[in-house]
């Protein structure tokens, strides 16, 4: 690696900014020189190092919700490892209409052939004698995982400073070999790219390090439907309950805010997984795809933090909640709290398993499909199980929303029952997010939209005489703070994302609302 340079002369430095750890300088006069400049730019966070997180990131002073902590822009951007043919050049996914004419790969047309980021792919699969065919559309296609690993790779000799960076990312190479998934790749990436791109400039260990790095490192970033993998966003630890919320711009530049104050001298995290999974799913994500076994406070809680997450109900009594014993880390038995029947660990485990195929093919379902769902699991799973969470939240987002967005008509033909399930479900989810997924979420502002969606409705139905009452004053207050919630956490989105078109009807709608409440000042 190359030494730093001096920020004022460029020299040799061997000193940094004691804050971020991040700028370097040759000497305390050029640090105190370049402090002017460097103050509004000297990140809020440091990189430190422990033996068990490996790097992490701490804040090196107070940053406060919704605050900027990092925009990073990608090493390396490429489509998924599991993926159907997507275009190499805007992830669009294409039906091979369009090839490149220099390779073969499928391109959505002339224009994406033209993308840097085709470059690495297309130059390596020129060895071949003929051009790459993928015939198989509208289907997962394997030959698409060695894309980004390619990608990966070709930095060694086109860019040495970013895969100086790369290669310091851990790959877990070691916990890795002899997995099934590092056999997988030995077959669709290490094999294919030799036997079939005719790629050999890279060694079967190369090759499984840098799949190590995407799996460890990478972001899944949604819309595109690509993996990125960030130098600096990277350094960020996996919290069970994480402290910021990240967004993609659409450079596909990683964001990453404060979404509750973050004190100097905590750690930043994020969340690996989904904060809103149970434990079980949170380890096992972890486990297998991030190596390393979660012990904080929520995962070694069977009651998760008392909301019963994860609890089941006991068919042996009438009230007791049954859990896993002795830990949710290393659990032997499932036991209820009450009557202290117990349930062996395989049962539940298929158990959850057929009641998760049931609500995935709940996913596209009608209102009242989930409705159903609900109805059945009351009995089985604790009223604020995952997979109820889950559906909750879906059926949240769907009342009131017949044609995609809201529409005031969709809203006005709801009942008044169901008109009450749409706040009374946004609450239920939003007390769970407030524990789980803390402060300036994206999942926060989402609910706040629905939740004053159901009570700006409610107020439009008030009877004429009550329009100036008490009543209609309480609901257009919660609609405006709802919105101006919504607003401000939904409007850093990327453009790209339906959330950002949600934020500016929020915003819209915020206008007229404050000043129908002006009325009653
Ligand atoms: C994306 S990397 C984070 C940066 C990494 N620590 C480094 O030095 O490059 C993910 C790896 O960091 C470690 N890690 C992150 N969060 C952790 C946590 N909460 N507990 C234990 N290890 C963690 C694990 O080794 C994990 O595979």
């Amino acid at each position: 690696m190359t030494a730093p340079s001096c920020a004022v002369c460029g020299s040799p430095a061997s000193q940094r900014c004691a804050k971020c750890h991040l700028t370097a300088y040759c000497s305390k006069d050029h640090q105190r020189q370049h402090w002017k400049t460097h103050r509004s730019l000297c990140s809020p966070y440091r990189v430190c190092q422990s033996e068990e997180l490996g790097r992490y990131l701490e804040a090196s002073r107070d940053i406060l919700p919704g605050e900027l902590i990092l925009k990073d822009s990608p090493l390396v951007l490429g489509p998924r490892q599991v993926t159907v043919p997507v275009c190499l050049g805007c992830f669009t996914p294409v039906n091979g209409s369009y090839s490149c004419t220099l390779c073969g790969w499928p391109l959505c047309g002339p224009e994406c052939q033209k993308v840097v980021l085709h470059y690495p792919e297309c130059q390596l699969s020129r060895n071949r004698p003929v051009k790459v065919q993928v015939q198989k559309f509208m289907q997962v296609n394997q030959m698409y995982e060695c894309i980004t690993p390619l990608r990966c790779l070709w930095l060694k000799e086109q860019d040495p400073a970013k895969w100086s960076t790369l290669t310091q990312m851990e790959s877990h190479l070691q916990e890795r070999v002899n997995t099934d998934v590092y056999e997988v790749i030995q077959a669709n990436v290490v094999d294919f790219s030799k036997q079939y791109l005719k790629v050999t400039s890279y060694t079967p260990e190369e090759i499984q390090t840098v799949c190590g790095i995407i799996e460890v490192n990478g972001f899944e970033i949604p819309g595109p439907n690509a993996i990125g993998v960030y130098g600096k966003a990277c350094l960020l630890e996996h919290a069970c309950i994480p402290n910021t919320t990240r967004t993609f711009d659409s450079q596909l530049n990683i964001i990453v805010r404060a979404a509750v104050k973050i004190p100097k001298g905590s750690h930043i995290s994020t969340s690996y997984t989904d904060p809103m999974w149970g434990t079980a799913n949170r380890q096992l994500h972890l486990k297998t795809s991030k190596y390393f076994k979660c012990t904080c406070g929520r995962c070694q809680d069977p009651t998760e933090l008392g909301t019963h997450l994860s609890s089941l109900r006991c068919g042996q009594c009438p009230s007791g909640l049954v859990l896993p014993s002795p830990s949710p880390l290393t659990p032997e038995v499932w036991l209820c709290n009450s009557c202290s029947a117990s349930l062996d660990v395989e049962r539940v485990e298929e158990f959850l398993k057929q009641t998760g195929e049931k609500l995935v093919s709940l996913k596209e379902g009608s209102l009242a499909a989930s409705e159903s769902f609900l109805k059945a699991t009351c009995s089985k799973l604790s009223e604020n199980h995952y997979y109820r969470s889950d559906v909750k939240l879906a059926m949240a987002q769907m009342y009131g929303r017949g044609g995609g967005e809201h529409h005031q008509g969709d809203l006005q033909e709801l009942s008044k029952d169901q008109l009450e399930r749409k706040g009374s479900l946004s609450r239920e989810v939003l007390a769970l997010a407030d524990i789980f997924s803390p402060g300036e979420t994206r999942l926060r502002g989402l609910l706040k939209y629905e939740l004053q969606a159901a009570c700006r409705e409610k107020y439009r139905r008030l009877p004429k005489k009550l329009k100036s009452s008490p009543q209609a004053k309480a609901l257009l207050q919660e609609c405006v703070e709802c919105l101006q919630e919504a607003s401000t956490i939904l409007l850093r989105e990327s453009p790209l994302q339906d959330e950002y078109q949600l934020a500016l009807q929020a915003e819209a709608d915020l206008g007229d609302l404050t000043a129908l409440l002006a009325k009653f000042r």
